[in-house]
């Protein structure tokens, strides 16, 4: 009984299929017996008329855009195809069934773009749009035949006529950003440096190699309110085009950042170009021939980029007409270890053949070419500020010069959440104090934090530290003991000498102490007023000098 219902229903369907069919086929031979009339009967020049009309009352326009361009020996991808592409690739995977993968260039992504003769709608401000793949197919040639420059794939853009002045002037400019902001966001970025150019060499300035730093603001540790107006001031920086374009600037910025070695310069400018999802430019001024090659390697950058000259103050001799007398009164104040280390980096930077001058940088920072290309940071990095030239360093050039320093409690805590995941401990009291009498970088408080075995647990860690800070503070104490004996004695000797020099010094008693310091003080007048002043200088700095010891004693160790 069952069977036989089936088999009924199933005779009904197919005989449904047939009269469907057959209407079909009726429907096809009526519209080509009209066709094949109206091409018969109506005279051309009443279908152009018709078609016209047509036209008129059409109420749809539609727009192309064609994947490639050029002539029959150059071909390439339009950017405007590249852009919708991107743009579509939402909601072509949402709407549509057909679909096509592709691998963006310079990216990770996948991008999914709709088949040919599928169509996906879009809408923008209260418009509504739709978007079909197209492809022309060239007489007598098999799809499967074609080469790039054969196909005439293309995008098609359909709306209604009354929007056309909204779709041209809002909506393709909308599209076209959005798809390139797309492509950028997604693109996979880069960490350039320069090579040295050799003699006839064409190959690129720059060498690329894909920028993977995991560096960020939540990592960096600093103080939360100059954190957060470092990152303000970037974001702001990174939305303001049209703000530099109202008051006439160039959209670039720059930063200077110092602070003694390990206090997190090149840590700060990973996460900035994380945070804006720039590429970095790592310039290495010493391998740059002159001024003119400085200028073709900025023309060589591109936009959302960040430049960076690290240790500008050891790069070249930038120091322009500045007063060679000042900066040896400023080099002799540094540390013994630390002079010996810039003199080793500024030799060796000597040794480059390197034409760069002063003049030349500024006008790389701010001369009418670094106006190309646009949405650029230019960070100079230096552990001694007080030695570049005013110039260099103004605000217009650096517009933002930002302090890293000795780690504090606040930061070390944050450091203790990021490398330990602790947010207190017996010994942080402890940490805190010692560090306000001793001076570690951030980058040592962090190497201590570190564990380097499955063994080394946050106490383990934490103590480690401790340990750390009293053993820099006992060799700082002993350092000063040492200073101050070497003083002494130094004191005692030239008293001796002065002893010896002077007649009947072996019956000298307060009268030629007095004497002494008599004639003391008449060399002091011939002495030049500015030696004077230099010496003043000196004097005013031991105190922060010997703080600077203390300070070095730790980092040595
Ligand atoms: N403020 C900081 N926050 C987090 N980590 C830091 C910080 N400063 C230093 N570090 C750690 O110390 C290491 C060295 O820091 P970094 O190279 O950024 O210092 P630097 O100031 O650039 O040193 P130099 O002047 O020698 O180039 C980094 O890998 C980072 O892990």
């Amino acid at each position: 009984m069952a069977i036989s219902i089936i088999q009924a229903v199933n005779k009904l369907k197919t005989m449904k299929q047939r009269e469907k069919c057959g209407n079909l086929g009726f429907i096809l031979a009526a519209l080509m017996f009209v066709w094949t009339t109206y091409k018969s009967f109506f005279p051309s020049q009443i279908r152009i008329f018709l078609n016209m009309i047509h036209r008129y009352t059409y109420p749809y326009v539609h727009i192309s855009f064609p994947e490639y361009q050029g002539d029959g020996f150059y071909q390439y991808k339009t950017l405007a195809y590249k852009a919708i592409e991107r743009y579509l690739h939402k909601k072509s995977s949402d709407q549509a069934r057909f679909l096509k993968a592709g691998h963006a260039p310079d990216s990770d992504t996948i991008v999914l773009s709709i088949e040919e003769n599928e169509e996906v709608s879009d809408e923008f401000q209260g418009i509504k749009v739709r978007w079909a793949s197209r492809q022309l197919t060239p007489k007598g040639q098999s799809i499967s035949l074609y080469t790039r420059g054969d196909e005439k794939r293309y995008f098609r853009l359909t709306f209604y006529k009354k929007h056309r002045e909204f779709v041209t002037n809002v909506y393709l400019k909308h599209v076209l950003e959005e798809g390139k902001q797309i492509a950028v966001r997604e693109r996979r970025r880069k960490l350039y440096t320069n090579r040295k150019s050799d003699v006839g060499n064409r190959t690129p300035m720059w060498s690329q190699v894909r920028f993977e730093h995991p560096a960020t603001f939540d990592t960096l540790v600093m103080e939360p309110k100059k954190k957060k107006e470092i990152m303000d001031d970037l974001i702001n920086f990174s939305k303001a085009k049209e703000y530099y374009a109202k008051i006439g600037k160039a959209w670039k910025r720059g930063y200077l950042l110092y602070g003694p070695p390990g206090t997190g310069k090149s840590t700060m400018i990973a996460a900035m170009a994380n945070l804006l999802n720039y590429d970095v430019y790592d310039l290495e001024l010493t391998s740059v021939k002159d001024n003119s090659e400085l200028r073709k390697l900025l023309i060589d950058t591109s936009g959302r980029s960040i430049i960076v000259i690290e240790d500008i103050d050891c790069s070249l001799d930038l120091t322009g007409q500045r007063d060679q007398r000042n900066t040896k009164t400023k080099e002799d104040k540094k540390d013994p270890v630390e002079k010996i280390i810039k003199t080793k980096k500024v030799e060796d930077n000597n040794k480059s053949s390197s034409q760069v001058t002063l003049s030349g940088l500024l006008n790389f920072i701010d001369g009418l070419w670094s106006a190309c290309g646009g949405e650029r940071l230019i960070v100079f990095t230096t552990n001694y500020v007080e030695d570049l030239d005013p110039a260099l360093i103004r605000r217009g050039r650096m517009d933002k010069h930002i302090e890293l320093s000795y780690c504090r409690f606040e930061a070390f805590k944050d450091l203790a959440k990021i490398y330990l995941n602790i947010e207190s401990h017996e010994l942080f009291d402890k940490v805190g104090k010692l560090l306000e009498e001793i001076e570690m970088t951030p980058a040592d408080v962090a190497e201590n934090l570190m564990p380097k075995s499955t063994e080394e647990d946050a106490d383990f860690c934490v103590k480690r530290l401790v340990n750390a800070l009293e053993q820099a503070k006992e060799e700082a104490r002993l350092k000063a003991e040492e200073e101050e004996r070497l003083k002494a004695e130094k004191e005692e000797k030239k008293k001796q000498k002065q002893k010896q020099d002077s007649p009947g010094s072996e019956v000298k008693g307060t009268e030629t102490v007095a004497a002494d310091q008599e004639k003391e003080n008449d060399d002091h007048e011939v002495k030049s007023g500015e030696t004077v002043a230099n010496e003043a200088k000196e004097n005013t700095h031991s105190v922060v000098d010997s703080a600077e010891t203390v300070t070095d004693e730790v980092k040595e160790n």
